[in-house]
């Protein structure tokens, strides 16, 4: 039978994404994401669409690092360097390189911020808080900016269905509220710090915006 999903897995992993020299490790970032998943699976079939989309670029950074090339795939850093110095990134149109790790990453970076929005409102959040709200909010303030008008009716259409508050802290698998909060203000500095990490990366190399 599968492991409950746990917020302090999601936690280690995060954790050990970065090196000492802050270098972000591809395969922890996906192992975070797989956790997340796991998570996303237990809500139902409205979700789907979302974790089969997670699950798909996961996949193509997984090829990508077990592959002939997997050496340049280790850190985010090593695999930027890597793509850029082969052109295999398309960096103003799609073309031949839909697949470039780069390019996924960034799918998911973006997700990361998303994440890192919902879990500080359902940190701070009170009794009477609505889920789906702090969810969209951060939907809003992050993904949604990239994201046509199809997909952010569907978004919105299955944010209907998100679990409640208490759920939420259920699920995370870490104690009674008082712990759960605390255990969310461990993470999300990592979170944060990763994020980060990846954005000024990203930035520096004019790739925020891959098409
Ligand atoms: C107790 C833990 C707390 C919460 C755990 C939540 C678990 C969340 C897992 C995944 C979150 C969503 C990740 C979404 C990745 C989206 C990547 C993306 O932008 N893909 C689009 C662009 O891709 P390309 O076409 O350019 O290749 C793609 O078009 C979009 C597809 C689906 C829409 C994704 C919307 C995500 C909205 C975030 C809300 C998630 C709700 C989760 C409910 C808890």
């Amino acid at each position: 039978m599968a492991e409950a999903f746990s917020l302090q897995k999601v936690l280690e992993t995060f954790r050990s994404c970065l090196s000492e020299e802050k270098e972000v490790y591809i395969k922890y970032y996906l192992a975070g994401w797989q956790e997340l998943v796991s998570f996303m699976n237990t809500l139902g079939n409205v979700f789907s669409f979302i974790s089969k989309d997670v699950v798909s670029k996961v996949q193509i950074l997984e090829n990508l690092l077990t592959g002939e090339n997997g050496s340049h795939y280790v850190t985010v850093q090593s695999m930027v360097k890597y793509e850029l110095e082969n052109n295999l990134v398309d960096i103003t149109k799609r073309g031949n390189h839909i697949e470039s790790g780069c390019r996924t990453l960034l799918r998911l970076h973006r997700a990361l911020r998303w994440l890192e929005l919902f879990l500080d409102s359902l940190r701070t959040s009170k009794e009477d808080d609505k889920t789906s709200v702090m969810c969209c909010d951060a939907y809003n303030e992050s993904l949604a900016q990239h994201h046509p008008w199809l997909i952010r009716k569907a978004v919105g259409v299955a944010f209907c269905a998100i679990p409640g508050r208490d759920t939420f802290f259920q699920v995370m698998n870490a104690g009674d509220e008082t712990q759960v909060v605390a255990l969310l203000g461990e993470s999300l500095p990592l979170i944060s710090e990763v994020y980060q990490i990846t954005e000024d990366l990203y930035a520096k190399n004019n790739l925020l915006e891959l098409p």
